[in-house]
């Protein structure tokens, strides 16, 4: 299947909530369809009725300000934010006011709308000839961080590259043993330490393994544990710090991991992060889980940082870049 089938399939929470409910606003006062004309006469006429006859209309509506209200509201309720509804609704409405139009033609505007936000910040995972690319993982407990760094991992590993994982959240032995788990599926060395060690020391031990066996990349793995954001910062600081003293440009990518279901927490879970580390682009997990997708739409709007990728499911190939014509149109339901 291809991922858009994938995508589209997946995103049914979020796209038949707006997608429901633009047939609703449609059907309020929409204008009746034409009636299908007569059948026609004859015998060849009526074996043929159903193919002959005209397919209905679809239902129209002239779009006014209080259509353009409806849509605000739909979007914000899926999760879309405030800012970045009315954005979309007054892109939209710009050159089509008073006229009458379909669900389908409203969903395909809204895609194109939403496309158009996002299309900047549509960037995969760069890839520098630097080796080891050094790419630190950072987000809240749960939000997908390891289950991304195994998809990562399994697919630079079937592109040719090698890998090396640094199991950098130390206080989760669990954690630890799924990126076990993924690297001996995807065939990468794990490097994990004893539980509740220092991080950065594994960092620095990590990096020096990936220095020696030349690999592409290392990705370590953070903990995200939110109780206390200084204890956080400088844990993640010290592991900069570390891997700096081999290479002063590393981390090369710091990849913030958000999780679609938390909505508009995500938002604040980026101006969190933002000030924790020096965050170089996102990945939004769980899109399959949620009627809340357009958050992303609200992200790209809001902070410019780069979407790598997006996450649908738990297999390797349910992660995979960011498509924002793909994205818009499964989030309307086209
Ligand atoms: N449905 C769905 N589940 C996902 C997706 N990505 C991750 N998960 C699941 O979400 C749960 C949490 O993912 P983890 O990768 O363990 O998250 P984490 O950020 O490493 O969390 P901690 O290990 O608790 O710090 C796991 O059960 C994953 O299988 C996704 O795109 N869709």
């Amino acid at each position: 299947m291809s991922f858009f089938n994938k995508l589209r399939d997946r995103l049914t929470r979020s796209s038949s909530k707006l997608g429901e409910g633009l047939d609703a606003i449609l059907d309020e006062t929409a204008e009746a369809p034409a009636e299908p004309g007569p059948a026609p006469a004859g015998l060849l006429g009526r074996l043929f009725k159903s193919d002959a006859a005209p397919a209905p209309e679809a239902p129209r509506r002239v779009l006014d300000d209080a259509m353009l209200e409806s849509l605000e509201e739909l979007l914000i309720a899926s999760d879309m934010g405030v800012d970045t509804a009315l954005r979309v609704t007054a892109n939209l409405a710009q050159g089509r006011m008073g006229r009458r139009m379909s669900a389908p033609e409203i969903k395909a505007a809204l895609a194109a709308e939403i496309a158009r936000i996002m299309e900047p910040v549509a960037r995969p995972l760069p890839i520098y000839a630097k080796r080891p690319q050094v790419v630190l993982i950072v987000g809240v407990n749960g939000s997908g961080k390891t289950t991304t760094i195994g998809k990562l991992a399994s697919q630079f590993r079937a592109a040719g590259k090698s890998v090396v994982i640094a199991a950098g959240d130390t206080f989760r032995a669990a954690a630890v043993e799924q990126l076990q788990v993924w690297g001996e599926r995807a065939g990468v060395p794990v490097l994990t330490a004893p539980e509740g060690s220092d991080p950065a020391s594994l960092a620095f031990d990590a990096m020096t393994r990936a220095q020696e066996s030349g690999a592409d990349l290392l990705m370590i793995d953070t903990a995200g544990r939110l109780q206390n954001r200084a204890d956080l910062m400088e844990e993640l600081s010290k592991i900069v710090r570390v891997i700096r003293k081999k290479d002063p440009e590393a981390p090369h990518n710091t990849l913030l991991v958000l999780d679609a279901t938390t909505g508009q927490n995500a938002l604040l879970q980026v101006e969190m992060f933002r000030k924790l580390a020096d965050v170089s682009g996102l990945v939004m997990t769980k899109l399959d889980g949620t009627a809340k997708g357009g958050v992303l739409v609200a992200l790209a709007d809001r902070f410019g940082l780069p979407i790598h990728a997006i996450g649908v499911g738990e297999q390797i190939d349910d992660l995979q870049p960011f498509d924002p014509d793909e994205f818009a149109r499964a989030l309307v339901g086209l």
